[in-house]
């Protein structure tokens, strides 16, 4: 399915029509090759096809400036090491086909219910009810209009844009939009909220009913099975509170940027009950988001946090109710969301073995400790005093928007997921990694690396290969290799401080530390075997270093003598003859292979003798897969036949 720029869905709600042709992501939704399908379904030239874009910010301007000059995405703020180290981790689990059950997923005896509230700043220019630009990074206190800060006589005055966001993540995740909705005041007192009431939709949210679905390999429970669907019980649009930072001395400042910043909350159903599957589901819930464009950053950036509520009952229990729910608030991990529930629940489960009763209330969580602690009692909806808002009208949504955006939502994980695994040939861990590092810009590095890879290839006189086997070695590159890169540079002793950030990546999946095109012009020359692997991971820490410029791969491989200047075939027998020497015990083993001894051939071994290869033939000239043919040849042509004689 085709993806439209955000801006050019902001352009559709102030004018009704879709000016661009701009079909994002339509490489991952097209059934051929190198063809691209414009909105209207023509094909465009593959030289007009633009980037999958993530358009950060909407803006109602009529001119649509550079959003990214007057804002900066939190996601490039937050240091990229630990981001790194955090997905690992949460690959590490989403990768695996099962968890063992054994990960202290269940206590028998006992049943364990969790509901999430997930809130997600939405991807928009403007605040929910000023014309106050939204900032993450700017100077505390500078994007602030009278009403955010609840001045006598400032009025609500409602940003429709902020709809499209809102609208494409409910519609993502299965909801049911409502024609009408409205907004109440949810009044309680805190210094975070200037005006004594948060603006929420509490009576009548603008999504409802909807759904998620969670596979293995989004890291569920191995209790759930292959599959779970857990129903999400509304959306609903509410202001964000200003952010606080506590100062030594009970000191509190308060940066009032972030009151008014509109923010979704999706409100799940109490229908999970392993902790891995939370875990899983604020994943999903952060990559589904990211694929409609409708939050800024991910959880462990700030710009989505996520709220437990747990109970449990016995198994036994005849009364069918739920247990008592208490709610750990702001969980910014993965990790924390797990990590919260289990403490959470031993705690409930001591409690109730001991007599006691779970009292309703709301609880805290810091990262790394074990156990959650009382923050205050829950406030009920009475304490609340929910009441609709008099100044706001209600939000009309026309089925036409709602029709525009289902159309254009382009492509979500699970979808992307399976055409990375079936078209590229990845491993269910592989393409989850893409798809997740970097906030979801890897994915659209990748994009951008195949698109360079298969235009060289073509300008070389090459038809783009029909198997999936160039693009197999970008993704492997732009994943393994470029991890490995920014993990060894980490841990050098290199004294350059901008070769310690990472790789600096944009959301357009750009890095001006490895540009995409530099990376395509090393992959074109390894695919096309003019230079060795090792070259090739060689070119690529030199470009991260600086020292290639953009467009400057080739002449860098020239004048550094690096072309590949294979050996003939008789210096390969030659070296594998002089490798093989002294290796009798390793050549008994083929024999028992061949003599049908042993079952698997013993590829370790030939790799260990092509790694001798490698390391004992010329610089520059032995290729593993060729030092790998020829040694084989060799085993299994001179040497078996010679043992077998002797025998
Ligand atoms: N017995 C229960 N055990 C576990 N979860 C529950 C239970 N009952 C309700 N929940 C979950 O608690 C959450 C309630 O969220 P909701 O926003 O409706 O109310 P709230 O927590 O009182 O509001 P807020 O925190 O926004 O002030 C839902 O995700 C729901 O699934
Ligand atoms: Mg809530
Ligand atoms: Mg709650």
């Amino acid at each position: 399915m085709p993806r439209i720029p955000t801006v050019e869905l902001s352009r559709y709600l102030l004018t009704g029509h879709i000016a661009s042709p701009g079909c994002l992501r339509a490489r991952a939704a097209l059934p051929g090759k190198n063809t691209r399908v414009a909105l209207g379904g023509a094909p465009l030239p593959s030289r007009q096809l633009q980037p999958r874009q993530h358009a950060r910010y909407l803006t109602t301007e009529t001119s649509f400036a550079n959003p990214s000059a007057t804002t900066s995405s939190p996601a490039a703020a937050a240091p990229f090491r630990k981001q790194l180290k955090e997905q690992a981790k949460a690959l590490k689990k989403s990768g695996h086909k099962k968890k063992k059950s054994s990960d202290n997923q269940t206590v028998p005896g006992w049943e364990l219910t969790v509901g999430i509230e997930i809130h997600a700043q939405l991807n928009t220019a403007h605040k929910l009810f000023s014309p106050a630009t939204t900032s993450f990074n700017d100077p505390p206190n500078t994007h602030v209009a009278p009403f955010d800060l609840a001045l006598p006589g400032s009025q609500p005055l409602f940003q429709p844009a902020t709809l499209i966001p809102a609208v494409r993540a409910a519609l993502a995740l299965n909801c049911s939009i409502q024609p009408v909705s409205r907004f109440d005041r949810k009044h309680y007192f805190h210094w975070d909220q200037p005006s004594g009431y948060q603006i929420t939709q509490f009576y009548e949210p603008f999504a409802k009913d909807g759904f998620i679905t969670l596979y293995a390999r989004d890291g569920i429970a191995a209790e759930d099975g292959e599959e779970i669907k857990v129903g999400i019980k509304q959306v609903q649009m509410e202001q964000d509170t200003a952010k606080t930072t506590a100062q030594p001395g009970d000191v509190q400042w308060l940066d009032f940027n972030r009151v008014g910043v509109p923010l979704i909350e999706i409100i799940t159903l109490p229908e999970i009950h392993h902790p891995a599957t939370a875990a899983a589901l604020v994943r999903k819930v952060q990559m589904v988001l990211a694929s409609v464009d409708a939050c800024v950053s991910g959880l462990e950036e700030g710009g989505l946090r996520a709220d437990v509520n747990v109970s449990v009952r016995r198994t036994d229990d005849p009364s069918g109710k739920l247990g008592t729910r208490t709610e750990i608030k702001n969980l910014s991990s993965f990790k924390a969301v797990e990590d919260a529930i289990i403490a959470e629940r031993d705690r409930q489960i001591e409690l109730l073995e001991e007599g006691g009763e779970v009292k309703g209330e709301t609880r805290g969580w810091s990262l790394g400790s074990t156990e959650t602690r009382r923050l205050r009692g829950k406030e009920g909806e009475v304490d609340y005093r929910y009441m609709p808002d008099p100044d706001l009208g209600p939000v009309v949504i026309g089925e036409d928007l709602v029709a525009r955006l289902r159309e254009t939502m382009g492509v979500l994980p699970d979808q992307e997921a399976d055409q990375l695994m079936e078209r590229y040939n990845l491993s269910a861990k592989d393409a989850l990694s893409l798809m997740l590092l970097d906030g979801g810009a890897r994915i659209q590095y990748f994009y951008n690396v195949l698109d360079s890879l298969e235009e060289r290839l073509v300008a070389d006189g090459q038809a783009v290969p029909e198997g999936a086997e160039h693009a197999t070695l970008a993704a492997n590159w732009c994943l393994h290799e470029l991890g490995k890169l920014t993990d060894s540079a980490s841990s050098s002793s290199c004294s350059d401080p901008d070769v310690l950030e990472g790789l600096a990546m944009t959301p357009l999946g750009e890095s001006p530390l490895v540009p995409s095109s530099s990376l395509a012009a090393i992959l074109h020359h390894l695919y096309s075997r003019t230079i060795t692997a090792k070259v090739a991971k060689d070119l690529l820490w030199a470009v991260y270093r600086g020292e290639i410029p953009e467009g400057g791969t080739t002449s860098y491989i020239d004048t550094h003598g690096l072309w590949f200047k294979e050996l003939p075939e008789e210096e390969y027998a030659k070296l594998a003859d002089e490798v093989i020497q002294g290796e009798e015990k390793i050549l008994g083993e083929f024999l028992r292979w061949k003599q049908g001894k042993m079952k698997a051939y013993p590829q370790g071994k030939l790799m260990f003798l092509v790694g001798k290869m490698m390391r004992g033939g010329p610089e520059g000239r032995v290729e593993a897969s060729g030092a790998e043919r020829v040694l084989r040849r060799r085993i299994e042509e001179v040497y078996l036949p010679e043992l077998e004689k002797g025998e």
